[in-house]
């Protein structure tokens, strides 16, 4: 794939042989692992400014750790290219996010070298203490190392790992990855507190009581000496990670190798729990991309040389944008509204509303379980929040959700973006579970547009409510229905018969209703767009319960508890007996890959809706238009 050469890097097939070279060799090296990355992410697209920024750091941690024996945990794992190229995946980098390639994460299935799967943020402290502990009970000597970036830091669950393994006397090294970002800007006190650890007053009035501390670490000593004469080697108690039980090291340049190596063999020889303050630049090597790390954050394919540029035509807007606008709209007619993100301002389509209402826009930092409570709280004196999440980020919240939001019955509107396959991202970051587990809950309501303009007037539905709503939209664009303008809702509860037809009825949630629509076309039957998995139109149900043969429910979501269960259920408790053909998602993850075409092979298009039809009922009972059965 590759039209620059690599000479270097086409030598390195297994760690083993990065440690074979001299750290004149490494630098070289690492020059060639940049510029490899950008090609093969530009070839394919992907997370491309944090793997730039951890090239050196990958290399280093290699060359002084005996991978895979020791345990490299990478947290989020979207900063995991220059790892997988140097162990022994470069050629499968073109596969990259594509059906049946590479991972864009970490999966214990694809290497050994991959020591933990990760995608949700914040979990590398925890799954690397757990390891260490492991290590130390089975008698077995390795080094353990979770890698987090400054953005990851910020949720619970690494506050939780820090508190538990600064009294556990584990051999544990975290090494903060700092780059001053998030995917936007980072936000909260954490990233203040770095900042301030960064600073030139800061490390002068600590610098004496840091060396007093590096007296007890000799093998550092002497280091701290050479890194004090580095601009950026400055060595500082740094109180917080100390407090934590943590010996803390840094900050050092995480660019530099003849920084990076040193320390990272002499912390390799301390005991217990260690704490290394890195520093990076976001993008680094690519101009481009430093100096516009959100764009570069996780882009499609596209030209370096030129970079990222403009289509000529817009695109049909995303559901995203489609709840962006609808969010400034809402927000300026009604004053009580706010919008809160747990660090997602961009993939959540956030950019304008914080722009426009600077002081009703809430990013919490990556903490989705605190972005819900937040809600809960703000409602409780009559604020009106929005809050906008991944799908998959909301499952980080399930106890927030029930606990503080449901059972108390506050009307916060949870905007629930990539429902349903994501692609590229894979199985980790699937919407595939919000039914089920919205549904389930008492006082929860929840919706599923079919299409754009539906969002946007279900979004209205949502926040005209007194109680708890999500709206359920995925990834990407829909079949192109242009929203209206007002601020219009749609009957709360209620779906509408979009063909009518005989025989068996589809009952379609969500944007499954056009290829429903198209197979219904072959099949002569009736189609109804639900548009509520919570509360389900329980009149059109039985209605078409009464005058078909079978139903059909048909969603982008597990089927196990879905829509369709909801269903059954309503069927049951009516007393209705009829076949009903469930269809959804199995009872497995799904990989990455082009959406539709995993849409298509899980036969969720047109053809795999009508195939599974005739399928299970026969054409006996469901024939083509001029092939009806008297
Ligand atoms: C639980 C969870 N919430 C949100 C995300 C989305 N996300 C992926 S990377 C990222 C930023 C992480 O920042 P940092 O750890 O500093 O890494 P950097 O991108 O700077 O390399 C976010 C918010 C996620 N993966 N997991
Ligand atoms: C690693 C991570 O969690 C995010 O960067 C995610 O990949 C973004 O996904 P979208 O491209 O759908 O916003
Ligand atoms: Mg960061």
């Amino acid at each position: 794939m590759s039209t620059t050469s690599y000479p270097l890097l086409e030598r390195i097939n297994d760690p083993a042989e990065l440690r074979r070279l001299s750290r004149a060799e490494l630098k070289l090296l690492a020059g060639e692992l940049r510029a490899f990355v950008l090609e093969s992410v530009s070839r394919t697209g992907g997370h491309l400014s944090s793997n730039l920024g951890t090239v050196e750091l990958t290399i280093a941690l290699h060359a002084v750790f005996h991978t895979p024996e020791d345990r490299l945990v990478w947290d989020v794992g979207h900063q995991t290219y220059p790892h997988k190229i140097l162990t022994g995946r470069r050629e499968r980098m073109a596969t990259l996010r594509q059906l049946g390639g590479l991972s864009g994460f970490p999966q214990r299935s694809e290497s050994e070298y991959d020591t933990f799967g990760t995608a949700h943020s914040s979990t590398s402290i925890s799954a690397a203490l757990g390891m260490a502990l492991a290590a130390r009970q089975q008698g077995v000597e390795r080094h353990c190392v979770a890698i987090i970036g400054d953005g990851a830091m910020t949720a619970g669950m690494a506050f939780e790992a820090l508190n538990n393994a600064g009294v556990a006397d584990a051999n544990l090294l975290v090494v903060l990855n700092d780059n001053d970002m998030s995917i936007s800007p980072p936000v909260g006190a954490l990233n203040r507190y770095l900042a301030q650890l960064m600073s030139g007053n800061f490390y002068t009035r600590a610098r004496d009581v840091g060396k007093n501390v590096l007296k007890n670490v000799p093998p550092l000593l002497e280091l701290a000496k050479r890194l004090e004469q580095q601009a950026k080697g400055m060595v500082v108690p740094a109180t917080m990670f100390e407090q934590f039980g943590f010996n803390y090291i840094g900050p050092i340049d995480g660019h530099d190798l003849d920084s990076l190596i040193p320390t990272l063999e002499n912390i390799k020889d301390l005991k217990g729990p260690q704490f290394l303050h890195v520093v990076t630049k976001k993008g680094q090597g690519y101009k481009l991309a430093e100096a516009d790390p959100v764009a570069y954050h996780g882009p499609g394919k596209f030209d370096p040389k030129i970079g990222l540029v403009k289509p000529a035509t817009p695109p049909k807007p995303t559901f995203t944008q489609v709840f962006g606008q609808w969010l400034c709209d809402m927000a300026e007619k009604d004053p009580r509204l706010v919008g809160i993100t747990p660090a997602m301002r961009e993939g959540s389509g956030m950019v304008e509303f914080e722009k426009r209402f600077p002081g009703r826009y809430y990013d919490v930092g990556i903490a989705e379980q605190h972005a819900v409570t937040f809600a809960a709280g703000m409602a409780c004196e009559g604020v009106k929040p929005v809050v906008a999440i991944y799908s998959t980020f909301l499952q980080r919240a399930y106890d927030q959700l029930i606990h503080d939001v449901a059972l108390q019955n506050l009307p916060v509107v949870f905007a629930l973006d990539r429902a349903g396959l994501v692609g590229a991202d894979g199985a980790t970051h699937a919407g595939a579970y919000d039914i089920p587990f919205v549904r389930c809950i008492p006082n929860m309501a929840m919706a599923c547009p079919a299409d754009e303009r539906e969002c946007r007037q279900l979004l209205t539905t949502a926040y005209e409510q007194n109680h708890p709503v999500a709206v359920r939209y995925p990834r990407g664009s829909g079949v192109g229905v242009a929203p209206l303008e007002g601020l219009e809702g749609l009957p709360y509860g209620r779906g509408e018969v979009r063909r009518e037809g005989r025989r068996v009825a589809i009952l379609a949630f969500g944007t499954l209703l056009y290829p429903a629509l198209q197979a219904a076309e072959r099949l002569d039957a009736t189609v109804a767009n639900m548009r509520w998995a919570k509360p389900l139109d329980a009149e059109l149900l039985l209605r078409l319960a009464r005058t078909h043969e079978a139903l059909v429910t048909v969603e982008e979501g597990a089927v196990m508890g879905g829509a369709g269960s909801a269903v059954c259920e309503a069927l049951n408790a009516a007393g209705i007996t009829l076949p009903v053909l469930q269809l959804g998602l199995p009872d497995v993850f799904i990989e990455h890959g082009d959406p539709a075409r995993l849409l298509a092979m899980q036969g969720l298009d047109a053809a795999g809706i009508e195939g599974s039809i005739r399928g299970r009922f026969g054409s006996g009972s469901v024939t083509a238009p001029g092939r009806a059965a008297a």
